[in-house]
């Protein structure tokens, strides 16, 4: 049978999609066409191994990459949209939330779990600080410059114990005799920021990849039907994550990784590379296909960012190269200032998009900096000089403040046990009530072992007693909310269409990693910004800059100020 779709590809990257194999991982460099393997390994299971397109699952890292994804997928030479849309495909984060939202009992969860972000989480954790002040060491305690900072300081450690897989009783089990007393507030406030979100139905992202983990883990039917999983950016894996991947591949499945081990700039949230070595001993026959040459760059950019990657010691040497042409060299700009260095920017693309006659568009372009907050110089300068951007990563649609008001409103409406989303929304708009009443509310619901609403019902009603008169104003406003949130009957699904960019791309290096533009320019090169003043692993640091760099096809520009 002739299997069009195979003619794209080069002889490496066919062996990768027909490797018969029970296990394959698919090692490659950037640009050297992971996704467009992925993708076609997924449509030739489908198209010549007639495996049934809902027994297939692909993990990937973002939402972005599974949209990508989805998009080759529903080409017709690859599968068409009917069947795309049959593959089960998403981040390992959304494929856990949905098997628990089929299956909550069997990790004890409620029907009804919310999944909070990373904001809400630091707003839980200011308040259970506040409240254990006094059960806190003396040593924490004198850091204390803010509630909302170190409880942003406490939400990374609760996250990075839970990422090396920890529970608040196994984190506390392993670091009970320790003798730091800042691992004794751990403890503390992990036990209690566990006990508060149990206790409102609430679930943080972690916490989704940790009841996959247990779901799988005790229930590998969960997942019935599911014959072939696959995972992109394998590199990114952390603990709990190969876990995931290593429940659900008993029973004979099939598993097909793909990743870099070059491009792993997840450390620091405990991505772990041993994870390609512990994938060769625990799945027997796991076959290993190299895809070694680059499509995307001018060799003059593969060979600077190679020349970069081969100073990591830690580095398994693997061969990369490309056959495109040299083009122009990689010009490193120096600028006095950081003003000048956005401005140096602005004058560049002015001339790229002038001279290149309608050949490059605003599209194709981007900038990329090591950390967000270093877009604001160039922001100013394309404001001033007109130039349409966009950034990448900044205020997310669902951030915004009139959004998340109307998902609270949904949110409460669907478990009127989340006293946050209540705390969010009760006065907008403004209803009166103080913070020591939505405190008091708060504690009562808990105390009571009722809901927020039956509390505020039970107010209303003045069959609960606050020990003073609530004003009849208040009351009235009360009264109005009940009924609003009763009124939301439903649960909205809310979609945000994303609209192909017309604009320069402006993003952090880890927001960029898997795309590619014509033009890419790289603001602040230079020593403290990368490597990071504050990096612990400096090889991390490099593999950033070889990311960065690969993600240019013909023009890379460094800057430094
Ligand atoms: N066999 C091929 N022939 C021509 N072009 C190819 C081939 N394989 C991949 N490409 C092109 O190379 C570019 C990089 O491919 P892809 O995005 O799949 O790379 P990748 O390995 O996922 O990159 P990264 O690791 O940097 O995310 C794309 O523009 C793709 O269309």
């Amino acid at each position: 049978m002739a299997l069009a779709y195979l003619d794209r590809l080069n002889q490496k990257q066919k062996e990768a999609v027909v490797c018969k194999a029970p296990h394959v991982q698919i090692l490659a460099g950037p640009g050297s066409g992971k996704t467009r393997v992925l993708t076609t390994r997924v449509a030739h299971l489908i198209r010549h191994h007639k495996v049934s397109p809902s027994s297939i699952m692909v993990a990937t890292f973002t939402r972005k990459a599974a949209k990508d994804m989805r998009e080759r997928l529903e080409k017709d030479e690859l599968l068409g949209p009917d069947l795309a849309n049959k593959v089960n495909m998403g981040t390992f984060h959304s494929l856990c939330a949905y098997y628990l939202r089929i299956h909550p009992s069997v990790v004890h969860l409620p029907q009804n779990f919310r999944i909070i972000d990373p904001q809400e989480g630091v707003k839980v954790l200011e308040k259970l600080i506040e409240e254990r002040q006094g059960s806190i060491s003396s040593q924490t305690r004198a850091t204390i410059k803010s509630y909302k900072g170190i409880a942003g300081e406490f939400q990374a450690a609760i996250s990075k114990a839970k990422n090396e897989g920890f529970t608040a009783k196994t984190y506390g089990d392993r670091y009970m005799d320790s003798l730091e007393p800042l691992t004794h507030d751990i403890i503390l406030i992990f036990n209690a920021y566990q006990q508060r979100l149990a206790l409102e139905h609430l679930l943080d992202f972690d916490d989704l990849l940790l009841y996959g983990r247990d779901l799988f883990e005790t229930f590998p039917d969960a997942a019935v039907g599911i014959s072939h999983i696959l995972v992109d950016e394998f590199q990114d894996t952390n603990k709990v994550q190969y876990h995931i991947v290593h429940s659900l591949c008993t029973k004979k499945k099939h598993l097909t990784i793909v990743g870099d081990p070059d491009q792993s700039i997840y450390g620091f949230r405990n991505a772990n590379i041993a994870n390609f070595k512990m994938m060769i001993n625990d799945f027997k026959g796991t076959r290993i296909v190299h895809l070694e040459e680059n499509y995307r760059s001018t060799s003059s950019i593969l060979n600077g960012a190679l020349h970069i990657i081969q100073k990591d010691p830690e580095r398994i040497e693997k061969g990369l190269f490309t056959k495109n042409s040299p083009g122009t060299p990689i010009s490193l700009m120096h600028c006095e200032t950081e003003l000048d260095e956005s401005q140096k920017i602005v004058h560049e693309i002015t001339r790229i998009i002038e001279y290149s006659h309608g050949l490059l568009k605003y599209k194709d372009i981007a900038v990329l900096v090591r950390m967000h907050y270093l877009t604001q110089n160039v922001e100013s300068a394309f404001k001033a000089s007109s130039i349409p951007y966009e950034i990448v990563g900044g205020m997310r649609f669902f951030e915004r403040t009139e959004i998340r008001d109307l998902v609270g409103y949904v949110h409460f409406s669907f478990n009127p046990n989340d006293t946050l989303s209540f705390e969010t929304i009760i006065n907008t708009p403004r209803r009166g009530v103080d913070n020591s009443l939505m405190e008091k509310i708060s504690t009562l619901s808990r105390a009571h072992g009722k809901t927020v609403l039956d509390i505020l019902d039970g107010l209303c009603r003045q069959d609960l007693n606050l020990g003073y008169a609530l004003p009849e104003k208040v009351l009235a406003s009360l009264r109005a909310f009940i009924q609003l949130c009763t009124q939301v009957k439903t649960m909205m699904d809310l979609q945000v269409r994303l609209v192909p960019p017309k604009k320069v791309q402006v993003m952090t290096i880890h927001a960029a990693k898997g795309l590619e533009w014509p033009c890419v320019f790289l603001i602040a090169c230079e020593d403290a910004i990368i490597p990071h003043v504050k990096a612990k692993n400096v090889n991390e640091e490099r593999r950033l800059l070889y990311v960065a760099m690969t993600r240019a096809k013909c023009k890379s520009k460094p800057l430094f100020p």
